[in-house]
């Protein structure tokens, strides 16, 4: 890899379910600041290589290094902290709490603040508090959300809640960003703005995104790279124009345009 610090290594991991290899000897890199895809027919590991990487399942085989330390068998908090934020295929909010306090929460894990002056509610707990609602609404209104602030989560239309679970995400300062299926349910306009802000959050926030989409005109336009599952082997890997030229890829994919 070029002179690019290695954000992520993944080397020959596996993972069995029962008699099922969902993951089967999977090698992938990410350097710091890259965006990059990872693509494949359905039920072909993605969602579990991303739960591997964000410590939901632990490998069966192989080793996991993120930001230079092995993080295989650490808990999806303890990952968390290291800075891997992601958001899931089937949105998970904090549906009933506002959108502000789902922003909030995110917050508290980079609180300044610590437990004790939290549970005693001492004047540094409540200027933290304070301080974070300003930032979680700067963060609002950069993802044009700031109007909904009060709204409770799950009365925002689905494009709004997809928005917010990215924003919340982020709210988390990563190093690094998962995305699973960010445009899944998104309408032409909404898949447009979702890859003008995945590319801007990259640009402003010098971040590093993986990200798993099924809708190739996203992936193909915002990814510098992407990565190819195939019925749990990683079968390609390389720029859009060498993954739509692949043949594997064609084939794996049946003729379907890539
Ligand atoms: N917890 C589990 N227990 C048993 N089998 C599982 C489990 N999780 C995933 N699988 C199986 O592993 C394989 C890969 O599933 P996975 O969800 O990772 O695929 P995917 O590429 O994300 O698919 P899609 O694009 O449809 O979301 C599938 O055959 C799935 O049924």
């Amino acid at each position: 890899m070029a002179a690019q610090q290695q954000l992520l290594k993944v080397e020959n991991v596996s993972r069995v379910f029962g008699g099922l290899k969902a993951v089967s000897d999977v090698n992938l890199e990410i350097a710091d600041g890259e965006l990059v895809g990872l693509i494949g027919p359905n039920g072909a590991g993605k969602t579990t290589l991303f739960n591997l990487l964000t410590g939901v399942y632990e490998p069966s085989e192989g080793n996991i290094a993120f930001n230079g330390t092995r993080v295989n068998g650490l808990k999806p908090y303890q990952i968390t902290k290291r800075g891997a934020a992601r958001t899931f295929q089937n949105i998970r909010l904090f549906s009933d709490m506002t959108v502000l306090e789902n922003v909030m929460v995110a917050y508290h894990m980079h609180a300044t603040h610590g437990l004790f002056s939290s549970i005693l509610r001492l004047p540094t707990h409540f200027k933290g508090e304070a301080d974070m609602k300003v930032k979680a609404l700067e963060f609002l209104k950069i993802f044009k959300l700031e109007g909904k602030a009060d709204e409770v989560a799950k009365n925002l239309p689905y494009g709004e809640q997809r928005r917010l679970e990215i924003a919340r995400a982020l709210a988390a300062k990563p190093k690094l960003l998962l995305l699973d299926e960010p445009a899944a349910g998104m309408n032409p306009q909404e898949t447009t703005d979702l890859m003008n802000l995945i590319r801007w959050i990259r640009d402003e926030f010098k971040i590093t995104i993986l990200l798993i989409e099924h809708d190739m005109g996203l992936v193909m336009g915002v990814c510098e790279r992407i990565y190819v599952l195939d019925r749990g082997q990683m079968i390609a890997s390389g720029t859009p124009e060498q993954i739509r030229a692949n043949q594997k890829v064609i084939e794996a994919y049946l003729g379907q345009e890539v």
